[in-house]
């Protein structure tokens, strides 16, 4: 017998044939969260347009680990992490990066969490065309009118591999060294948290395994957290941990994922019909 089975939270665990896969996401709260999502609900719409994307999910994303988010197209994954990182408001419950909760900031508060405590890496790189790879890279600590602690840029120009291309503008470069100026420019800041949202979207799979490389290296050598969308069980098995989302609940979530682990808790949560029971 299956079943999504909610538990005392009011998420979801899914329980298959003795098969339970314990979802500590929705547990308990630690001093150590570099992230955290507390029973979010959202709603877009009203009437029959109305979608509830996220129905009261609630988890951790623990500093110093890479974590990422994966489940089927519409079950909210994209929805989560906007309102983790403060650029979609929540309908109902808390979101908190670090220290501060960002539920309930104004414009100016949600535009010193973007500028000063989280990152971002998109799919489709977003770097500015007028400027230098390094121009990109500094360009969020120019606007915050910050200066790069200089040992750590060496750090983060030296573990991307981009030396020799600082002076290229992004059409000069391949697609896979601009998204490495993208997590460049992420990193250098040292944001409490990077929002990575399908980073390898757009990648081949050899440009793709250096980005997810050099986020996993970012993670285990210097610490940073990571908190990633994708689509790809081969990208998730970079991470630390897999929380998993169906119909905008958390329902599972795998610790030390391989690829093989992550498809087959996909293809669970990709056959309905079977999850119902
Ligand atoms: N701005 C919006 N207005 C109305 N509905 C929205 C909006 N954004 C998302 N939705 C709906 O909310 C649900 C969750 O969307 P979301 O983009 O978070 O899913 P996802 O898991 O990231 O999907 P995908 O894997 O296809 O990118 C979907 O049903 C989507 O249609």
């Amino acid at each position: 017998m299956m079943g999504l089975v909610p538990d005392q939270t009011g998420a979801a665990r899914f329980d298959s044939d003795g098969e339970v896969y314990n979802v500590t996401a929705t547990t308990g709260q630690s001093a150590s969260a570099a992230a955290r999502a507390s029973d979010v609900w959202k709603v877009y719409g009203s009437g029959e347009a109305q979608v509830i994307a996220l129905r009261g999910v609630s988890a951790e994303f623990e500093r110093g680990r890479f974590t990422a988010i994966m489940g089927p197209s519409g079950s909210g994954k994209s929805t989560l992490m906007h309102c983790l990182a403060g650029l979609d408001t929540v309908t109902r419950g808390t979101v908190q990066v670090g220290d501060t909760t960002v539920t309930g900031l104004g414009d100016a508060g949600l535009t010193k969490l973007r500028r000063d405590k989280v990152g971002f890496i998109f799919q489709q790189f977003n770097l500015l065309p007028t400027l230098t790879a390094k121009e990109n890279i500094l360009l969020p600590l120019s606007i915050a009118g910050r200066k790069p602690d200089p040992a750590w840029y060496d750090i983060v120009i030296d573990t991307v591999g981009l030396r020799d291309r600082l002076g290229h503008r992004p059409a000069q470069l391949s697609g896979g060294q601009q998204q490495r100026v993208a997590c460049a420019r992420a990193l250098v800041a040292r944001p409490e948290v990077i929002f990575a949202d399908e980073p390898t979207g757009n990648l081949d799979s050899r440009s793709g395994a250096e980005v997810l490389n050099f986020l996993r290296n970012s993670v285990r050598q210097h610490s940073q957290t990571i908190v990633m969308v994708t689509h790809d069980p081969t990208a998730a098995a970079y991470a630390d941990r897999v929380v998993f989302l169906a119909d905008g609940q958390i329902v599972s979530e795998l610790i030390e994922p391989t690829a093989e682990t992550v498809l087959d808790t996909m293809k669970k949560l990709d056959t309905p019909a079977e999850v119902a029971g």
